[in-house]
């Protein structure tokens, strides 16, 4: 068992995520409404741990009106159980999962135990067929990704996405070391890609919106 992913990411033309700095003001300010809106329809909200330490985001729904139980759980990939105790993430303005692994220092677990529901998938890296599984029997049933490129990597590799949605921003941000929307190791063979499906496209603001499902 495990939830409906929806993929969702801001990019420039050239598919960068972040600049080569780290600096990510990509979406336009009504692709932001956007992602709060779909925010607010999810069950949960998950980010890679290298994406919690450059941004420390809410991952809340706040930039459009809300009230606090329409805000999703916030979920953080985090093999180490790095997440910094100060972090917002850790506030109590929704509840947090921090997904670790066997690995993880026993004392960092238990300081974070005391702020949010510490989840143990796989010895090395967290295993993200365990983690949706675990998840989907705790009753999240759509569950929106928000990178960054190594995680969602892992995750398209594992077959765990389903849909894909991408604001384009007209912007060209260049760099070999610059995130791109999907890092990690890559295939080798085009033929073995994964597979798009183009369900809708418009225009946002100044913003392309491009959206897909992933065939499976
Ligand atoms: N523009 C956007 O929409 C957007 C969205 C999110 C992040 N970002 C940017 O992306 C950058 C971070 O991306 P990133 O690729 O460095 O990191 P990431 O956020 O994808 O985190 C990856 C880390 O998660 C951990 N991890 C544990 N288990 C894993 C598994 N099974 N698979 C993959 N990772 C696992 C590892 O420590 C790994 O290094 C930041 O600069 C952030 O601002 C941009
Ligand atoms: N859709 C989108 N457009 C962007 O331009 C951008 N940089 C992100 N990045 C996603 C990442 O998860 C960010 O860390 C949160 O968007 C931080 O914001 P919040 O405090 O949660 O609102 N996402």
């Amino acid at each position: 068992m495990k939830p409906h992913v929806i993929l969702n990411a801001a990019m420039t033309l050239d598919g960068k995520i972040a600049t080569r700095t780290g600096s990510s003001e990509i979406s336009g300010k009504e692709d932001l409404i956007r992602v709060h809106k779909l925010r607010k329809e999810m069950d949960a909200i998950m980010v890679g741990i290298n994406t919690l330490l450059a941004d420390d985001p809410r991952l809340t729904v706040h930039k459009i009106k809300a009230d606090p139980e329409d805000n999703p759980v916030r979920i953080v990939v985090d093999s180490k159980a790095r997440t910094p105790l100060n972090f917002r993430i850790l506030n109590n303005d929704a509840p947090a999962i921090i997904a670790v692994t066997e690995n993880a220092d026993p004392e960092k677990i238990e300081a974070l135990e005391k702020k949010a529901t510490v989840l143990k998938c796989g010895k090395d890296r967290v295993d993200l067929k365990s983690l949706m599984d675990k998840l989907s029997k705790t009753g999240i049933k759509r569950l929106m990704l928000e990178g960054g490129s190594t995680l969602n990597y892992s995750m398209l590799e594992n077959g765990l996405v389903d849909e894909v949605r991408v604001c384009v921003a007209p912007m060209i941000a260049g760099g070999s070391n610059a995130k791109t929307l999907v890092d990690g190791e890559g295939i080798d063979k085009m033929k073995d890609a994964v597979k798009l499906k183009l369900k809708k496209s418009y225009g946002l603001g100044e913003d392309l919106i491009l959206e897909y499902d992933v065939i499976k």
